[in-house]
Parts: structure tokens; C-alpha cells; sequence
């Protein structure tokens, strides 16, 4: 993928990457290594240069019920938290018939949701009366409303306080672990990818491609307790070796000299 023409920034390169349907898969990489882009191009946001991304064997748009949590909580500032939540039903093919027909199971749905995110209280107020944590959850709510077979998201907890981000990090594996969804999770967080995913891929910088594959042999249901043990610990430091090796350092010196 390059954004700006043939001169302008190749953002991913040669990335190969197969998810099984079910599977929970993390990417982990340097920030600007196209994490982001890559998961772009399989929602089917815009096209690859070259390459395609399938989602089985059809276009991504063709199969109508991912959901998406991106980065930036994009939430529509004239609507309610619940007329947030309700709009992947306005268009999603699977669900917009019924939901037209009859949206009180969804709405219903919508409210157990947010109830489970701590939101409860929140339905009718709108996105600039939330805090950036409270606008994530409802992002991630949003992506999950059409009980989706394919999750996308990118850093859908880095807005959140650590002790909330703990707690949804048990919620969406209490949801994979239920409905079982095919997910491809964008993380900085090497606790959250390992915790969470069956396979975490590792993003060389830009432009970016996969350079390690590890398989996380934990069983399920993953606690938190597990995260403080030396097999998982061992694990993150494996990973954080891979991808620490692969950042342009920052120069806490040469910072201290500039700010001073
Ligand atoms: N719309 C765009 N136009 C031009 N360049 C872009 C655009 N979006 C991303 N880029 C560039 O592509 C590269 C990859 O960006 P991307 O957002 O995919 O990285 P990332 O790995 O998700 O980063 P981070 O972890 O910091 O969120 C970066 O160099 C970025 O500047």
C-alpha cells in the first residue's frame, strides 16, 4: 500500500497473512510501521495498490458483517450514545430488514451492552458528554451491536484507564470465547495481544511486513493472574525483544538537550 501516488509513502509491503475463521489474531509493530493501513485494506475502506485482501474468498465489502473499532472513535456528534450503537443495523445486509421491522430486541441488546461497559447510565447522552475512555467503549460497543462474524479492531482499549482496559480485555474474550468471531486486534500492548490472541504477528517498520509469528499456547479462559507468571512474562519479553529491536530509538538526551 502507498498513500500519495507512485512517489508518495509505502506504508506496507509483501504482508501475507492468513486468519482462520474463529481465530483471534494480534498485530503488534513500531508506531507508522501500517498496522493501521493494513487493517484498512482488509475492512475494504480503500483499495491496495497491489494485493488483495479476501474475507472467505470474497471482497471485504462483500460480506457485510465485520464489525470495526478504529483508533478514533468517530462517533456522530448529533446522536445519542444509543443512536451511535444502532447504526451498523442501518446498513448492515444482514440485519437492516429486521432491525427496520423491529428494532426493540436490538435496542435491548444496545442497552445490555453498554450496561456490560459500565455505560448504562449514558444511553441518551451525546458523544461531547462522554470522556475519551467512555467515546472508546462506545466505539467498541458499536462494532459488536450486529453481532458480527469479523471483528477489526485497532487499539480499541488504548483510551482507558488500566484497571477498565483489564476489565474489557475479559469481556471481549468472555465474547470471542461465546460467539466466536474471527478478530484481527491492532495493540502496542504485548499483556493485551498475549492474553487475548491465539497469534501474534509481529510488524517490522515502514514499510511494514510480518517478521515473527508466535503462537500463544495458553488455555482459555486467560485470567489476569496468568499475565504475573514467569511462562507469560517469558512471552512477553520474547515479543518485546522482537519489536523493541525494531524502533528508531528515542533520544532521551538529545531530548533533555532540546527542551532545555
Ligand atoms: N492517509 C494517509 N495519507 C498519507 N500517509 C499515510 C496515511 N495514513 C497513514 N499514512 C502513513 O503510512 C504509514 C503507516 O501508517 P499507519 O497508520 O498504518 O501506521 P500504524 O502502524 O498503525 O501506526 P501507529 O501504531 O502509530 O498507529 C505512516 O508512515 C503514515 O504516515
Amino acid at each position: 500500500m502507498r498513500y500519495g501516488g507512485a512517489t508518495g509513502t509505502l506504508a506496507a509491503q509483501d504482508v501475507n497473512l492468513s486468519v482462520h475463521q474463529g481465530e483471534f489474531v494480534a498485530i503488534v509493530g513500531p508506531s507508522g510501521c501500517g498496522k493501521s493501513t493494513l487493517l484498512r485494506l482488509v475492512a475494504g475502506l480503500m483499495p491496495a495498490a497491489s494485493g488483495t485482501a479476501l474475507i472467505s474468498g470474497a471482497a471485504p465489502k462483500a460480506t457485510g458483517n465485520t464489525g470495526i473499532a478504529f483508533q478514533n472513535p468517530s462517533l456522530l456528534l448529533w446522536r445519542t450514545v444509543l443512536q451511535n450503537v444502532l447504526l451498523p443495523l442501518e446498513v448492515s445486509p444482514k440485519h437492516k430488514a429486521a432491525y427496520r421491522r423491529d428494532p426493540a430486541p436490538y435496542v435491548a441488546r444496545a442497552g445490555r451492552l453498554l450496561s456490560a461497559v459500565g455505560l448504562g447510565d449514558f444511553v441518551d447522552k451525546h458523544p461531547w458528554e462522554l470522556s475519551g475512555g467512555m467515546q472508546q467503549r462506545v466505539n467498541l460497543v458499536r462494532s459488536l451491536i450486529h453481532a458480527p462474524d469479523f471483528l477489526l479492531l485497532d487499539e480499541p482499549f488504548s483510551a482507558l484507564d488500566a484497571f477498565t482496559r483489564e476489565e474489557l480485555w475479559l469481556a471481549l474474550q468472555a465474547l470471542w470465547m461465546g460467539a466466536r468471531p474471527t478478530v484481527i486486534l491492532v495493540t502496542h500492548d504485548l499483556r493485551e495481544a498475549t492474553l487475548l490472541a491465539d497469534t501474534v504477528y509481529v510488524m517490522s517498520p515502514r514499510p511494514g511486513t510480518f517478521t515473527a509469528q508466535h503462537e500463544v499456547p495458553f488455555a482459555r479462559p486467560r485470567t489476569l493472574e496468568l499475565t504475573f507468571t514467569p511462562e507469560f512474562t517469558d512471552v512477553i519479553h520474547d515479543l518485546r525483544a522482537r519489536v523493541g529491536g525494531l524502533r528508531s530509538p528515542i533520544r532521551a538526551e538529545e531530548l533533555m538537550e532540546a527542551v532545555s
